[in-house]
């Protein structure tokens, strides 16, 4: 099976500073979920802003559907963007527009007809637990709850691909554990989920995962699936 993205000794500096990232390798085959874990700093961010194509490696090679990402020519980035979901960390929602607009800007954009999208997106924002707040701009809403509107609008067109930067850090554990259940759902139905996390108690909910885990830009274990998550209590586990 082709993997869906790869990595090859990839580095990442910015601009002359040191790298982020050093020596980089793994491959995340299609249909699968990983979690990407470490210290802040340690470089989660930087490695998905590889994946959602907002840089290029300036060491290795980031192949990407098939694709190197270093030589793809500018005007293919957004075709290969809309095929990716993105819950970014600073939520980066429109102000402007409604919980719901927002919800609904991704389908509107790949031409779904209204109709269809007002069904989608009532019942995405009743799994996030909006309804109620689906005509409020977002600067109106809490963290938990901008977040959780984040999730609805990366997760609503059913990407190939989703990226979700520390998607639980603004909710409570309840929460956290229902937004990974979407995650688990969007997974089983067939999109490649990567989630950068500090919540290690998120882990052991999805025990088929793989974890990559990052100190100081560098891989740590990098094979590693969690089969026997430690203090997993029965009846937790996906
Ligand atoms: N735009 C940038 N310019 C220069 N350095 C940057 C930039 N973005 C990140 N860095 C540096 O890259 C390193 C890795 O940062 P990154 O945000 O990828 O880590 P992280 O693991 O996601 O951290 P956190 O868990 O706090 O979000 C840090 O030393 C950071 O200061």
């Amino acid at each position: 099976m082709a993997p869906l993205a790869r990595f090859e000794n990839v580095g990442l500096r910015y601009g002359t500073d040191a790298e982020v990232l050093r020596d980089i390798g793994f491959r995340l085959d299609p249909g699968s979920f990983m979690f990407l874990i470490g210290a802040s700093g340690a470089g989660k961010t930087s490695l998905l802003k590889l994946l959602y194509l907002n840089r290029r490696p300036t060491r290795g090679r980031v192949t990407l559907f098939g694709e190197d990402i270093g030589r793809v020519e500018r005007a293919r980035l957004p075709a290969m963007r809309r095929r990716i979901g993105v819950v970014f960390q600073d939520f980066r929602l429109v102000d402007h527009l409604t919980s719901f607009d927002n919800v609904a800007l991704p389908l509107r954009i790949a031409g779904v007809p209204e109709e269809e999208v007002r069904a989608d997106v009532e019942e995405m924002l009743d799994w996030v637990g909006l309804t109620k707040r689906a005509h409020a701009r977002p600067r109106t809403l809490s963290g938990g709850e901008q977040q959780r509107l984040a999730i609805a609008r990366a997760v609503i067109g059913r990407p190939e691909l989703l990226l979700a930067d520390e998607p639980t850090g603004n909710v409570d554990p309840k929460m956290a554990e229902r937004l990974l259940r979407l995650f688990q759902e969007m997974n089983r139905l067939g999109t490649t989920v990567v989630v950068a996390t500090h919540a290690m108690h998120l882990l052991p909910h999805v025990p088929a995962a793989k974890v990559l885990r990052l100190e100081r830009g560098e891989m740590k274990d990098p094979t590693g699936t969690i089969r026997h998550p430690p203090g997993a209590p029965a009846g937790t586990r996906a």
